[in-house]
């Protein structure tokens, strides 16, 4: 359904579907994404989703108020475009674990899917809930367990269903990371492997999917929120950009909705379209971040119309296309992506795109840098985005400084000492922003 204004909302005149689907980081992103695609897809009426947020509940409030129904506004250069969406079934809050563990138990539970931020992986995050897991094993039961953390309520969670003997399911990773089927593997693996046995039963029943994921979507201020409630009578709608992309690659045991009739795209080799979108959008944002605050902006937007910005987003991507397979439509993908960030109606702001900032240099530029130190060239547009990372953080006053925290990015650049000079170099080019 599509309309240019007023309340879409209304009830369900039909039966809402039955949840098959659990999501954990009910955000934004989710609902113009996942949750739309699912709603497209052309067995919808037999998937539906209970979604959980992280940590705040006011979300999950705002749309079980309106039975999981919001409105996605479509927001091209020129117009809104409004579609109501109704695949979320159930919205909860992240603390209502009984609700969360008895979702990811049901046998009828095929796939929990996840946005939960790229630093909810890391084991630095999760290592806090490895003694509530182990108490799993010494006669707690999971209802009474308190994990703290996402993985941790997850892993809680599988271990719910196996005692439960709820079956085969498939965790989809929908998270801005290179091989993140392969990263929520690993980080539910270590976490399971602290319950005696449910290291086997997940490497046995749970299938780990990857995907490459692709909609900017915008978080909204206040303002862009109340004038979009007031004029779609909706507590909780979504602002993206017209465009979207899904490739998927994995199993799923249990079943899945035809996503592929609303446009996903199914693969056995993920890796370049993956690398192509990471390196190139996301790696893009992330130099935007930096250098684009540095030089006064706020939005992506603003951003990438500044000569400046444009030419360091280009030359970065001169690097990261060697890298690539030409057969990926590289000189059209970057067009395209010029034209997206140049939305203006889409206000993307540079500090949420900077948040948690060293994970995303990690997997996004510093892969590109190795590899064109590996090839012989000097990787100078690299040097350059880790230079204005650090003035942003405040980082890198001097070389060894430059040095430890190059190296805390990639321990093959840490010791590459023609690199670090370039970094240092571009560094002592630009002031920090802290100090504005
Ligand atoms: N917004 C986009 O354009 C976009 C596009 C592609 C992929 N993504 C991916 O989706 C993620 C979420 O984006 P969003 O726009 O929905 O953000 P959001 O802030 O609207 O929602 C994020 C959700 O994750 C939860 N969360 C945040 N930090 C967490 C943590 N450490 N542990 C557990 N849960 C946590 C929040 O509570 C919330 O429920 C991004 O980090 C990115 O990996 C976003
Ligand atoms: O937090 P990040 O860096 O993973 O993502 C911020 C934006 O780059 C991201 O949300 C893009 O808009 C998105 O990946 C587009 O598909």
């Amino acid at each position: 359904m599509t309309t240019s204004s007023s309340s879409l909302l209304g009830e369900r005149t039909a039966a809402a579907p039955p949840v098959r689907i659990v999501h954990l980081g009910l955000g934004a992103f989710h609902r113009s994404h996942q949750a739309w695609y699912t709603a497209r897809a052309a067995d919808a009426e037999q998937w539906g989703i209970a979604a959980y947020s992280g940590r705040r509940a006011a979300l999950a409030e705002a749309l079980s108020a309106q039975q999981g129904l919001y409105t996605l506004v479509v927001r091209s250069p020129d117009d809104d475009r409004a579609e109501r969406i109704g695949s979320i079934v159930r919205a909860h809050g992240g603390s209502e674990l009984d609700r969360f563990l008895a979702d990811v138990a049901a046998p009828t539970t095929a796939i929990v899917s996840l946005t939960i931020t790229e630093a909810a992986y890391s084991s630095a995050e999760t290592d806090v809930d490895v003694p509530v897991l182990r108490s799993l094993g010494e006669g707690v039961e999971p209802t009474d367990a308190e994990p703290r953390t996402a993985l941790g309520r997850l892993v809680v969670a599988l271990e719910g269903r196996r005692r439960g003997g709820g079956g085969s399911l498939a965790l989809v990773s929908c998270d801005n990371l290179p091989d993140n089927g392969g990263v929520l593997r690993a980080a539910v693996g270590s976490l399971a492997d602290a319950v005696p046995g449910l290291g086997d039963w997940v490497e046995e029943h749970v299938s780990f999917v990857s995907s490459s994921v692709d909609r900017i979507t915008p978080r909204l201020s206040d303002d862009e929120t109340a004038e979009l409630v007031d004029r779609y009578g909706d507590r909780a709608p979504v602002v993206a950009e017209p465009f979207s992309d899904w490739v998927i690659a994995g199993a799923f045991p249990a079943g899945r909705p035809q996503w592929e009739t609303a446009g996903a795209r199914f693969t056995d080799d993920l890796d370049p379209w993956e690398a192509r979108k990471l390196w190139l959008l996301n790696g893009a944002h992330t130099l935007l971040a930096s250098l684009g605050r540095l030089r006064g902006h706020l939005t992506v937007a603003e951003a990438i119309v500044d000569t400046e910005c444009l030419r360091a987003v280009d030359a970065y991507w001169d690097e990261a296309c060697r890298h690539l397979p030409v057969a990926l439509g590289l000189a059209e993908y970057r067009a395209a992506l010029l034209d997206r960030f140049r939305n203006p109606r889409i206000r993307h702001l540079l500090a949420q795109i900077g948040l948690d900032a060293d994970t995303k240099m990690r997997v996004r530029i510093a892969p590109v840098a190795e590899r064109e130190r590996r090839a012989g060239r000097s990787a100078a547009a690299c040097a350059a985005v880790v230079a204005a990372w650090l003035a942003v953080e405040g980082q890198g006053s001097d070389l060894p400084a430059v040095r430890l925290a190059v190296a805390d990015l990639s321990a093959v650049l840490g010791a590459d000492a023609d690199f670090v000079e370039a970094v240092h170099r571009n560094r002592r080019q630009v002031g920090d922003l802290t100090l504005r």
